[in-house]
């Protein structure tokens, strides 16, 4: 049944719907798409990446019903909360989604939107494809190494918000539970202090690393790396690791191997078919994302390694003004980039909106358009090669041209009309 829209328009259009027995989405030519602008420089990027998106589905004849939702700032405006029901409704009802960046205070106010939306919608993946596109700048000599899908768990890990605050009479009933009665004894200084709880489950573990796996086969992809703390963290990442091998082992016997049998059987080639599953301890996986990054494909972690390192991977490959992603869950999408909503350039029109158009590239993929997806990344790529780019990409680039983010997104908008 249809949510009771209290202050959003729902526009004409036709639902996403989801098949459950062919897990598969069911995508109209003219689909309602709830999009979120977001905050800070969300309100520079998404606009105009709406403006690309729509130049490619008319382009491939079809017709996206954007229907406009709040959270954040926009939200309180509007609503007087940060996440109305509205918001959450539509993204349910309509599966298919785009977002912005929505700011989080640190160290008190209210807890992070993105999380909130990610957990209330069951979206326990967040998929952040890190790749090469010709003419980008990068601080490393062999950019073109990179492509990877970095499978970041989304729901549980120490992003579960079960933490408490130093001073508190809670923090306290807990530290004397920890000392006293589960016998760490002289672990935690004295004074105060803020204690936190990192849950890592069986069930949040191995879902994320089935649809790793799946995406490696469907995409012919070579390995799976497991990123985790697991030498430290026993029990929470080591546990991540091992409950991934188990799963590779359990339900893709036949579609994966090890790295022991990869080297002791096959001398290091892994049969035509087979994704090799491996795992890297995370702060070795971090320099070896500079250093070996063409051993590296698809890479599966708990929340935080995945936080971490996307930033970082796309910092390899032009940075955050170029790194899409998305959040995914069973039936339902919710693209967005990997950026935050970088205050200090918010309402300037400068920031780069490649990361927001590049997640919406994945949304149209999502949606089964893969002829407008590929024409948004060959529009992407041709503007950056052109030198004609926003702040952040010309000032890595000798002889490049500033352009305003709107600019940059028109000059997108004609390479669409000129490449379909
Ligand atoms: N999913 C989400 O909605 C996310 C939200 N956040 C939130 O965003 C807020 C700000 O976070 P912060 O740590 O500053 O990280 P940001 O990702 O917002 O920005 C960090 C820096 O990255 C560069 N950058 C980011 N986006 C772009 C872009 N589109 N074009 C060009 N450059 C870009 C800028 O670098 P420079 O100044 O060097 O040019 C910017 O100062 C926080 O409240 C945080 O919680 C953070 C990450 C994700
Ligand atoms: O929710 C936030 O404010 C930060 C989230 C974040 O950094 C991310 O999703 O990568
Ligand atoms: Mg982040």
């Amino acid at each position: 049944m249809s949510h009771d829209y209290e202050q959003v328009d729902v526009p004409d259009g036709e639902k996403v719907t989801y098949d459950e027995d062919a897990e598969e989405l069911v995508v109209p030519d003219n689909p309602i798409v709830p999009i979120i602008y977001g905050d800070g420089i969300g309100k520079d990027v998404a606009p105009v990446a709406q403006k690309v998106l729509d130049a490619a589905a008319e382009a491939t004849g079809r017709d996206i019903s954007w229907m406009r939702v709040y959270a954040g700032e926009s939200a309180r405006d509007k609503y007087g909360e940060n996440l109305p029901d509205d918001t959450v409704e539509a993204l349910r009802e309509f599966r298919t989604s785009i977002k912005g960046p929505l700011t989080t205070p640190v160290g008190s106010g209210f807890r992070s939107l993105n999380v909130a939306l990610r957990k209330k919608l069951d979206l326990y993946t967040n998929m952040r494809p890190t790749y090469y596109l010709e003419g980008v700048p990068s601080p490393v000599k062999a950019p073109e190494e990179m492509d990877m899908v970095n499978f970041r768990e989304n729901t549980e890990d120490v992003y579960a918000g079960i933490e408490w605050e130093a001073g508190t009479d809670e923090v306290e009933q807990v530290r004397e539970f920890v000392e006293d009665e589960m016998g760490f004894d002289s672990t935690i200084h004295d004074g105060p202090v803020g204690i936190g709880v990192k849950p890592v489950t069986e069930f949040g573990t191995k879902r994320l690393v089935r649809q790793a796996i799946e995406y490696a086969i469907e995409n012919d992809r070579d390995s799976v790396t497991l990123v985790h703390k697991g030498n430290i963290m026993k029990f929470t990442e080591g546990a991540f690791r091992d409950w991934g091998y188990e799963l590779a082992e359990e339900e893709f016997p036949e579609e994966t191997i090890d790295e022991d049998t990869l080297w002791e059987e096959y001398d290091g080639e892994a049969p035509e078919g087979k994704v090799v599953v491996k795992d890297r301890i995370a702060d070795n996986m971090l320099q070896q994302l500079l250093t070996r990054t063409g051993d590296y494909d698809v890479l599966a972690m708990p929340n935080l390694n995945g936080d971490y390192l996307s930033d970082a991977a796309g910092a390899q490959i032009g940075g955050l003004g170029i790194a899409p992603g998305a959040n995914l869950g069973d039936g339902r999408v919710l693209a967005e980039p990997v950026h935050g909503s970088a205050p200090k350039h918010a309402g300037k029109d400068k920031a780069n909106p490649s990361a927001m158009i590049l997640s919406g590239r994945i949304l149209l993929e999502q949606l089964g358009w893969d002829d407008a997806a590929d024409l948004v990344h060959d529009a992407v790529e041709q503007q950056i090669s052109s030198k004609r780019v926003t702040y952040d990409l010309e000032r890595q680039v000798e002889g490049g041209e500033k352009l305003a983010a709107s600019e940059y997104a028109e000059e997108i908008v004609e390479n669409i009309h000129d490449l379909a």
